[in-house]
């Protein structure tokens, strides 16, 4: 039995090109609602499915850790900036699994369009052998019809005990509304010259302002 079986870890990954009060609401709300000890945020190196960000890892790293200043509730975990090559989250979840243990329940928690990509990730048939799915669906969300995805949810679908109490292997369906921001917007606002003020942290803008970031279009 490792000694963190009393606790429970949620960890919310993403580009964060910028962080936004979408992402920090979502995170802190999922930990609240669904009481989890922890919550890290963990920004990625190299996404595996998208374009390279235009902002290094290390720059998005400062904006989150500017963005968390005021939020002892929200963690930053950096370890997939440590890592070179494309970041899978089965190799973190490995590597977190290696450093805690195998008893400790750990929740992945991902939009339902991620969840929809899934098949496509690496060695994706292995990530629920090392943690739990939340999968934040937006209200009225329908389950597909067929697929390996709807099979995945049938085979795995979980409550709220399950993943407090058990280590891994359940996916839980939280309906929750989204606020309306994406960091696609912010990107295209501010290489238009419009201001994306309140869709972020002051302290991240401010940063972004000083280092000139995304003015270029990409
Ligand atoms: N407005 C939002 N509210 C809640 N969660 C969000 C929101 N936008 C993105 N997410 C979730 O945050 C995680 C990280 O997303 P990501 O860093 O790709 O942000 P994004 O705003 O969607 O960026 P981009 O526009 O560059 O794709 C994903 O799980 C995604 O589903
Ligand atoms: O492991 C993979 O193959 C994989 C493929 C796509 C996305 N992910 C992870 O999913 C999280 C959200 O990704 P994104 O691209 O929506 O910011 C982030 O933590 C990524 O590392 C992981």
């Amino acid at each position: 039995m490792s000694s963190h079986s009393s606790k429970t870890l949620a960890l919310f990954g993403g580009t964060f090109d910028p962080i936004h009060f979408g992402h920090l609401r979502m995170a802190l709300e999922l930990k609240q609602v669904l009481a989890f000890d922890e919550m890290r945020l963990l920004p990625s190196h190299q996404p595996a499915h998208r374009a390279a960000p235009g902002v290094t890892a290390e720059k998005r790293r400062d904006m989150l850790a500017l963005a968390l200043e005021d939020c002892p509730e929200l963690v930053l975990d950096a370890r997939e900036l440590l890592r070179a090559g494309p970041t899978y989250t089965v190799d973190t979840l490995e590597e977190l699994r290696s450093e805690l243990g195998t008893e400790l329940p750990i929740s992945f928690c991902m939009g339902m369009d991620s969840l929809l990509g899934l098949p496509s990730w690496h060695r994706w048939q292995r990530l629920l052998e090392l943690a739990h799915l939340v999968v934040v669906a937006r209200p009225g969300w329908e389950m597909p019809a067929s697929g390996q995805v709807a099979d995945l949810l049938a085979a795995h679908r979980g409550e709220l005990a399950d993943i407090q109490q058990q280590p891994a292997g359940k996916i839980l369906v939280q309906e929750r509304r989204l606020l309306p921001i994406s960091a696609t917007d912010i990107r295209n606002q501010i290489h238009s010259g419009r201001s994306p003020q309140f869709l972020l942290p002051e302290r991240v803008l401010d940063y972004i302002q000083s280092q000139g970031l995304y003015q270029q279009e990409r």
